[in-house]
């Protein structure tokens, strides 16, 4: 049946293309079967569609699985039936902004008792850490609100309890953050400065008569800004400070405030105002902290010889915008969890605008013929497919890099570092680009809220900017590089074959994807690594030269296409 479809579309392409009568055909073409049977359950598929997946998702498959029937289990993730007995889920998005807030928090708290959090600060093996990171893409997939709140409190927040602080710190708040009996948040970022680290405003002084630091906003442009979770949520901040002694400015450095109550007060001699409406992520309530004066015991700088040795090595190895912590775990587990997340999310769109491409016809290529689908225009296929295939690249590359993560050593530090700064930004991009194509491919019906693409967008869209901005980020990548020749040798010296080979083999796979920009190459070797590695695993007949085959993808809000062209 496949084949013959795949027959059928090439006839109909040369029809198109010579203008000739239209191909013979005993596939009906009623309005009734494009308009009520889905394109999964009119064509075969011809590969084996779990292989597939267990390729693309590549890891934790049972734990994905496990977290999907858990969230269709209960009504706050708003499950409804479709035709064929599919149960879906997807958030409502009519719900203003404190009812996403609200509702985003009700979620965390029943996956809670579910138990989905336990062990993500307090158990550190390659295994626990993998099952994190599908947990997360698969919260990102239902609601981006979902995963970036999970993300503030445990990769930004906890991971730098973790990372930052000793056994006292680890004692003191890791299982109680686990249990949410601690929200905490990350207050890096000020009004004045973003990227810049080094230029934040905020002071803390050493009050060496009660053993105590103070934390200041010395001017407006010091007000911490963007702070996820402190709008209403957090009560425990992790603040980056110049810590000044004795008049003498000793750099940034990492405090534990506690900004409110057990019962949501704000702490005296703090100030808390909301960042408002945002074009997305609304579910995470941002806020805006001023310290006046602020006491905390001095126990809450956290001091860990890896806090100094990061600092110390930062400055002598790269010495570039950073004596601020872009070289930090919290950030780059952040990193590689925002990449990933966003190759789901393109995912998404592409299942959304590919099985949409395959369900609308229109225009007939001759007067009595019959409207032609979507997919079958090669400049719909010009469209999508590229996208498609590179983000096929980008999940094993987004994999790959999960897999150095968490099999980090202190050899491979460096390289996981800007690996991920690397990934993040070109992943992020693709994303977004891959969505905005995906709404216009699907005309109108783009536009509409239910097909999530155009909501996508705005969720999405602030990856580009947080946990780095993309083009620092790309910057910073490229520092690095000139001074690591070994890193710089080992990702970019192959330009050269690497073209011959795009030529040669995998030209509709790796189109556009060797730029002049060196940071965009070395990404882009990365993506090929993985490529080359996953192609070996390929289940037969379904990546080829020219020719792309897409799985049976499992995403609640979207069955995936399983045509083959
Ligand atoms: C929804 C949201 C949530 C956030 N959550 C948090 C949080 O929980 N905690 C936290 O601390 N922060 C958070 N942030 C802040 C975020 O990390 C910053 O917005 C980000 O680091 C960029 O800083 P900025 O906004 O000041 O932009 P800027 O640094 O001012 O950049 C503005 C533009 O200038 C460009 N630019 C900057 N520097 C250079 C340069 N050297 N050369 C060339 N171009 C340059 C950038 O590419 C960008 O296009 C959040 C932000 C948002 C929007």
């Amino acid at each position: 049946m496949s084949e013959n479809h795949a027959l059928w579309r090439a006839h109909v392409l040369a029809n198109h293309i010579l203008r000739s009568a239209p191909p013979p055909s005993n596939i009906s073409l009623t309005r009734d079967v494009c308009l009520h049977t889905p394109p999964e359950v009119k064509e075969s598929c011809g590969f084996d569609v779990k292989e597939m997946r267990k390729l693309l998702d590549g890891h934790n498959l049972e734990e994905r699985d496990w977290l999907y029937g858990i969230m269709i289990q209960n009504n706050l993730f708003n499950r409804k039936e479709r035709g064929g007995g599919k149960e879906f889920v997807s958030p409502d998005y009519n719900e203003t902004m404190e009812q996403q807030r609200e509702i985003s928090m009700k979620r965390i708290l029943y996956l809670l008792e579910k138990g989905v959090f336990q062990g993500w600060l307090t158990e550190t093996s390659p295994e626990a850490e993998l099952k994190k990171f599908v947990l997360y893409e698969v919260c990102g997939m239902y609601d981006y609100s979902l995963s970036a709140k999970l993300g503030v409190q445990f990769l930004l927040w906890g991971n730098a309890v973790k990372f930052f602080g000793t056994k006292r710190h680890h004692e003191k708040w890791l299982k109680d953050t686990e249990n949410y009996l601690v929200k905490g948040c990350f207050a890096m970022t000020e009004l004045g400065h973003g990227s810049n680290v080094r230029g934040i405003e905020t002071v803390t002084t050493y009050d060496t008569r009660t053993e105590e630091f103070v934390i200041n906003t010395p001017c407006e442009s010091a007000q911490k800004y963007w702070i996820g979770e402190a709008a209403t949520h957090a009560t425990h901040a992790i603040v980056i400070s110049q810590l000044e002694i004795n008049g003498t400015n000793q750099g940034i450095h990492v405090f534990v405030a506690q900004i409110r109550d057990q019962d949501g007060n704000i702490c005296p001699n703090i100030r808390i105002a909301d960042c408002g409406h945002k074009i997305g992520v609304n579910g995470v309530d941002i806020g805006r902290i001023w310290f006046d004066n602020f006491r905390i015991p001095r126990e809450n700088l956290l001091n860990s010889s890896l806090m100094f040795h990061l600092m110390e090595s930062m400055l002598a190895l790269l010495k570039i915008l950073i004596r601020d912590l872009e070289h930090s775990w919290p950030l780059t587990s952040g990193r590689v969890t925002i990449a990933s997340c966003a190759i789901y999310s393109a995912k998404v769109g592409l299942a959304v605008a590919i099985r949409y491409s395959l369900s609308r016809r229109t225009f007939s290529a001759v007067a009595t013929g019959p409207e032609v689908l979507l997919l079958d225009y090669p400049s719909h296929q010009r469209r999508l497919l590229p996208l498609l295939a590179k983000t096929y690249a980008m999940s094993f590359a987004a994999n790959d890099m999960k897999m150095m993560y968490v099999k980090r050593t202190p050899e491979t530090n460096k390289e996981i570092h800007v690996v991920s700064m690397g990934l993040k930004a070109l992943l992020t991009w693709h994303n977004m680009r891959t969505l905005q194509e995906c709404r216009e491919a699907c005309g109108g019906q783009g536009v509409k809220t239910e097909n999530r693409v155009g909501h996508l967008k705005g969720d999405y869209d602030v990856q580009t900017t947080f946990e780095g901005d993309n083009n620092v980020l790309m910057q910073q990548q490229k520092n690095v590089l000139l001074k690591e020749r070994d890193l710089l040798e080992r990702y970019t010296c192959e330009v050269a074959e690497l073209q011959e080979r795009e030529k040669a083999e995998l030209s509709f796979l790796l189109s556009h994807q060797l730029s002049e920009d060196l940071s965009k190459a070395f990404a882009e070797k990365a993506i090929l690594q993985a490529v080359l590695d996953a192609e070996a695993k390929l289940p037969a007949g379904s990546i080829k030269v020219n020719k792309v085959t897409v799985s049976h993808g499992r995403f609640f809000a979207q069955p995936c296409l399983t045509s083959k062209f």
